[in-house]
């Protein structure tokens, strides 16, 4: 085990178990905060964290640019951007009025806290009502609508105003106010904070250490048990089916956060469809799929959502009341979710910190891209390049697993107090995470609003993954409230007596959990997720045909199809699949196919340029090996601007006479 962090020293003994409330608001009270936070981090600033308080530029630009935020009513155009075409077989079919993707279009999460549309199947009255307690957001955001009822300081502010301190302070209070006082008569029951009960560690001496064993319990208690696992399994399988008996040579793969098991009891499933025609992803197709499923009882409250970016149809499905997106024809998803399951691997505390900030932002209505909320995809990449970036981490000062809690209460601050948004953006390709200065970001479209948040895709280095986050102003805010909030429970708590301290929660005013009760099973050892399984055997089966290109005569089709074990099938990429490319003979084949297996061999790559792994198709490397000779010649004789060099004669030579060449020459 890692080191822990500097511990708190206890002030109980100087108040003689006076409660903290004393001191709460008071300016001696935020002084001792202020210590007290301090000590929780080292007080000598090490090299790294100087550099790292360097990248944390404050946010100076802000009040320059506020007028030229968005003001509520843009936000709330752009929530409600979407056009309801027209609904058909019960279905509606939603024309999307700007170009944005259909990811993430509601936070996808059936206990979300947002007042939902209550929603009716006219098909099946009675069988399929879902209450609206339950039901996802049918069509139009109703946006702001609920935020009156939602009691937290943070969420409340609608205001697209920065805050001046006393508008903090007087917020501040605001948060302090609704915690439950230590006193034991109102004290509030720990039922409200479930993953406490049983799980007490009032005794800690640590208040850090209290905090890092409470996130514990609370990712344990919100992790799948058996039956939710089963659940989803049972749901994907279905689905799939489906598409197959619909098209038989379509399949269907899972990504996002069931893929990488990031998911929240509520969280949605996203799917990709798939085929060898590579046809699927026309407003056709996602109708037909959507109907089929409609009529199979498979979807109910289903929406077609034919002209985003990226189109997709999502639905309810009825047995297990789970939300599903499904995308058309594209496998980014599906590398992605690869992706983020090494992250994990390699990263102790990611699931811990990422699970936390879902949960903290779902609860404040702030993790829905398509009002301006972080989405999955942008979280995990900002607590990816968080602890990757973190001086006590860079240097094994600390251990992430022991200090959780820390780690948690620096991770609101950056993001929500110093963070410099304006000039600053983030990174994570190839397993790198830094911090970019936007201006070098070639690809990022300059905005209006210098003030926006902006993560690199790691599959896409043009693609800005939170561009359609733009109440980042409540978002930053979210985490800044976040980070008092936990900070001035820390010192309450800290200053309080152990017996006051009994049956108290750190975490919960701050993540707001409100789901049905739960068990603290986390069963993901107990049985298989489905949905990472057949991700893993979808690369396994590109590595083991590209394997296979190296030794494997392909002139049969077996070597490509005929070797399936795997519990789903997996059709290749569809649109590469389209590429190839047909052969003149099979005698040139099998020739084609030697020379590549020698080259492979040898490590000598065909392509003048490298290819990264992941961006290895292996039908397109069938393709490319048939035209490979030719590319190379002209490659090697075109100038940068891809014209040919003057005064050159093009020679043509194959790729054995070639590598002969350089042989020979470096055995000279
Ligand atoms: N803006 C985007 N650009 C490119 N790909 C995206 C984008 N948003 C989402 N994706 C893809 O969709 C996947 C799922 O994204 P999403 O934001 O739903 O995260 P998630 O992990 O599934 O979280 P949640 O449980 O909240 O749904 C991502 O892993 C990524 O592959
Ligand atoms: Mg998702």
């Amino acid at each position: 085990m890692g080191r822990k962090s500097p511990s708190l020293p206890s002030d109980r003994n100087r108040n003689n178990g006076t409660s903290s409330k004393k001191f709460k608001g008071t300016s001696e009270g935020k002084n001792r905060k202020k210590r007290m936070v301090k000590r929780m981090r080292k007080s000598s600033l090490s090299k790294a964290e100087k550099s790292f308080q360097v990248f944390n530029q404050v946010d100076e630009h802000v009040n320059k640019y506020e007028n030229l935020d968005l003001d509520a009513s843009d936000k709330e155009t752009r929530s409600v951007r979407r056009k309801k075409s027209h609904v058909s077989d019960d279905i509606l079919v939603i024309d999307e009025e700007d170009n944005d993707d259909g990811y993430d279009d509601y936070d996808g999460h059936y206990d979300s806290p947002r007042p939902s549309v209550p929603v009716v199947d006219v098909e099946s009255e009675n069988e399929e009502t879902v209450s609206s307690a339950q039901s996802p957001q049918l069509s139009v955001e109703t946006s702001e609508n609920g935020l009156e009822a939602n009691e937290d300081f943070i969420a409340l502010s609608n205001s697209s105003e920065e805050e001046t301190e006393a508008e903090e302070d007087a917020d501040h209070s605001h948060g302090a106010a609704v915690e439950e006082p230590l006193s034991p008569s109102k004290r509030t029951t720990n039922t409200d904070y479930p993953w406490i009960l049983n799980h007490d560690h009032s005794k800690q001496k640590e208040i850090a250490d209290w905090l890092t064993m409470e996130i514990k319990d609370f990712v344990a208690y919100i992790s799948p048990n058996r039956q939710e696992i089963e659940i989803r399994n049972r749901t994907i399988s279905r689905i799939r089916a489906a598409v197959k008996e619909l098209w038989p040579d379509a399949d269907l793969h899972v990504f996002g956060s069931y893929a990488t098991d990031l998911y929240l009891p509520g969280s949605d499933i996203d799917c990709v469809v798939n085929s060898a025609s590579g046809d699927k992803e026309n407003r056709n197709s996602l109708y037909s799929l959507a109907s089929f499923l409609k009529q199979r009882k498979l979807a109910s409250q289903v929406e077609v959502i034919a002209k985003a970016r990226v189109p997709i149809i999502k639905f309810v499905e009825p047995h297990s009341q789970i939300h599903i997106d499904v995308s058309f024809e594209r496998t980014n998803g599906l590398e992605a979710a690869k992706l983020i399951r090494e992250w994990l691997q390699e990263t102790p505390g990611l699931r811990e910190l990422v699970l936390i900030v879902k949960q903290f932002l779902h609860s404040r209505r702030l993790n829905n891209v398509h009002t301006g909320g972080l989405g999955g995809f942008s979280i995990i990449c900002l607590v990816y390049s968080f602890l990757h970036l973190h001086p006590r981490l860079v240097t094994g000062e600390i251990d992430p697993r022991d200090n959780l809690g820390v780690l948690l209460i620096d991770l609101f601050e950056l993001y929500g107090k110093n963070f410099g948004y304006d000039d600053v953006g983030i990174t994570v390709q190839d397993g790198h995470p830094a911090y970019i200065p936007k201006r070098e970001w070639r690809d990022l479209q300059p905005g209006r609003n210098p003030f926006t948040l902006a993560i690199q895709d790691p599959g896409d280095p043009t693609n800005n993954i939170s561009r359609g986050s733009f109440n980042l102003r409540d978002i930053k805010k979210s985490f800044a409230g976040a980070f008092d909030l936990l900070t001035d429970r820390c010192f309450e708590l800290d200053m309080a007596t152990f017996k006051d301290r009994v049956g108290r929660s750190i975490l919960g005013n701050v993540i707001k959990y409100r789901g049905k009760p739960r068990d603290f099973n986390d069963e993901r050892d107990l049985v298989e997720n489905k949905a990472i399984i057949e991700n893993e055997n979808y690369h396994k089966k590109r590595t083991r045909i590209v394997h296979e290109e190296v030794f494997t005569d392909y002139s049969s089709d077996e070597a490509l199809n005929g070797k399936d074990e795997d519990a789903y099938h997996i059709e290749e990429p569809v649109r590469k699949k389209r590429a190839i490319k047909p052969k003149n003979s099979p005698k040139d084949n099998g020739r084609e196919k030697k020379k590549q297996s020698v080259d492979s061999l040898m490590g000598i790559s065909n392509n003048d340029e490298e290819e990264g792994e992941d961006d290895y198709n292996p039908l397109e490397a069938r393709e490319s090996s048939e035209t490979t000779e030719k590319e190379n010649t002209e490659d090697s004789e075109v100038n940068a601007s891809g014209k040919p060099e003057a005064g050159l004669k093009k020679i043509t030579v194959d790729a054995q006479t070639r590598r002969d060449y350089w042989l020979g020459k470096s055995n000279a």
